[in-house]
C-alpha cells in the first residue's frame, strides 16, 4: 500500500488521472498537489468510497509535505500546446516547471519513482535525470518518461484497419519506439503478434505508411480539434494511469513480466548496452520490463523491417536535440534564466 502523488492534479490531465487512480486498491494515499484548485480536486475525489485517503496541496509551500513519503509520483505539470505549436514550444515554460518539482523530490523523496508527462517529454526526462544527478540521488531505473499514449493510439488504430483484432487484446503487443514528438515515434509494426492465436497482423505498404503517420502525429489531430483548448487530456490520463499501476503491479504487487514501452536513461539500466550501442543515445524509448526497482530490463530493440531502419535514424538525430537541450539546461544554465525556486 502506497502514496502516489500527481503534481499538476488540478490540469486537465491530472484531475481524470486522478480519478483513474483513485480506483486502484494498491495505492493508499493519493495526494494531489497544484499551484491552484489542488483542495477542491481532492475534497471532491475523497467522497469516492474506495480505500485510498485523497489530500489536496496547494502552492510551493506544500509540496514538501505533498512529496513526503511518496513511492511515485507523476508529472503532468505544465502547459499543453495550442494549434501551430510543436511539443518543444512548450520546452520555454515547462523545462522550469519539471526542473523545480525533480529538484524537490531530490529534497523530499529521493527514493520515488517518478513518472514525467509533461511535454516536450525528450528533454523534461533528461532534466529530471541531470537535477537527480546533480543532488547525488540519481537511480535509472527509477526515472520514466510516459510514451504509453503512443502504444494506446497504436492499438487504437491499428483496430480501425483491421477490425478483426480487438483494440485491448493487441493493446500490450504493439512496441513504440524511439521518443515522445511526431518524428522520434515510431511504431514497429512489422512485429505485430495476436494472442492466444498467436496470429501476426500484416499491412500493405500504404497501410503501415498511413498508420505510422497518424500515430506519429495523433498528438496533432486532438489539438487541431479541440481549436485552442489545449491537447490530450482524457486518453492522456488514461495512458498515464495504465503505466502506473502497471508499475504498482510490478514494484508493489510483485508480478512478474510486466512491460511497457517508455521513454528511459539507458546507462546504468539492465539490458540497456545493445539499444545504447545501436542508436548511439543515452535516452530512448523502448520496451522495458518492470520490477521491484522500476527498470527489471531495457528490452532489445525488436529485428525492424527496412522502413523502420530508416524511421529510427531519422528519429535519432532528431532526439540528439532535445536531449542535450534538456540536459544543458541544467549542466549549463544560461545567464538570466529564472533561478531554481525555493521549495
Ligand atoms: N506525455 C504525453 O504523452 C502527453 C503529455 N502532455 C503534456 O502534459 C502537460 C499537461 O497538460 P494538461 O493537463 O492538458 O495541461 P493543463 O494546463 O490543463 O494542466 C496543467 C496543470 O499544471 C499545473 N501547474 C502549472 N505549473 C505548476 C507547477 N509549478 N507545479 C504544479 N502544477 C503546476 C497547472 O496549474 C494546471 O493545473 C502538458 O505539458 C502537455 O503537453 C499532454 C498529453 C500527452
Ligand atoms: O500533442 C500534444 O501536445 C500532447 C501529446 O503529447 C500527445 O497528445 O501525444
Amino acid at each position: 500500500m502506497v502514496k502516489v502523488v500527481v503534481c499538476g492534479a488540478a490540469g486537465g490531465i491530472g484531475q481524470p488521472l486522478s480519478l483513474l487512480l483513485k480506483q486502484s486498491d494498491l495505492i493508499s494515499h493519493l495526494a494531489l498537489y497544484d499551484i491552484v484548485n489542488a483542495i477542491g480536486v481532492a475534497a471532491d475525489l475523497s467522497h469516492i468510497n474506495t480505500a485510498s485517503k485523497v489530500t489536496g496541496h496547494v502552492g510551493a509551500g506544500a509540496l514538501a509535505e505533498a512529496l513526503q513519503g511518496a513511492h511515485t509520483v507523476v508529472i503532468p505539470a505544465g502547459v499543453p500546446r495550442r494549434p501551430g505549436m510543436t511539443r518543444d514550444d512548450l520546452f520555454k515554460v515547462n523545462a522550469s516547471i519539471v526542473r523545480d518539482l525533480a529538484q524537490a523530490c531530490a529534497e523530499h523523496c529521493p527514493k520515488a519513482f517518478i513518472l514525467v508527462i509533461s511535454n516536450p517529454v525528450n528533454s523534461t526526462v533528461p532534466i529530471v535525470c541531470e537535477v537527480l544527478k546533480k543532488a547525488n540521488v540519481f537511480d535509472p531505473r527509477r526515472v520514466f518518461g510516459v510514451t504509453t499514449l503512443d502504444v494506446v493510439r497504436s492499438s487504437r488504430f491499428v483496430h480501425e484497419v483491421k477490425p478483426q483484432f480487438e483494440p485491448h487484446e493487441i493493446a500490450n503487443r504493439i512496441t513504440v519506439v524511439g521518443g515522445h514528438s511526431g518524428a522520434t515515434i515510431v511504431p514497429i509494426l512489422s512485429k505485430i503478434n495476436q494472442q492466444p492465436h498467436n496470429q501476426s497482423i500484416s499491412f500493405t505498404p500504404e497501410e503501415i505508411k498511413t498508420l505510422t503517420h497518424r500515430i506519429q502525429f495523433g498528438g496533432d489531430e486532438v489539438v487541431k480539434a479541440k481549436d485552442g483548448a489545449g491537447s490530450a487530456t482524457l486518453s492522456m490520463a488514461y495512458a498515464g494511469a495504465r503505466f502506473t499501476l502497471s508499475l504498482l503491479e510490478a514494484s508493489v504487487r510483485g508480478k512478474r513480466g510486466v512491460v511497457e514501452s517508455t521513454f528511459v536513461h539507458l546507462p546504468g539500466n539492465p539490458g540497456s548496452e545493445w539499444n545504447q550501442r545501436f542508436t548511439g543515445l543515452d535516452y530512448f524509448a523502448q520496451d522495458v520490463e518492470l520490477g521491484p526497482d522500476g527498470v527489471a530490463k531495457v528490452l532489445a530493440l525488436p529485428e525492424l523491417s527496412t522502413e523502420e531502419q530508416a524511421l529510427v535514424k531519422i528519429a535519432i538525430n532528431e532526439l540528439k536535440g532535445n536531449v542535450t537541450k534538456g540536459v544543458k539546461f541544467i549542466t549549463e544554465p544560461q545567464p538570466g534564466a529564472p533561478p531554481a525556486a525555493k521549495l
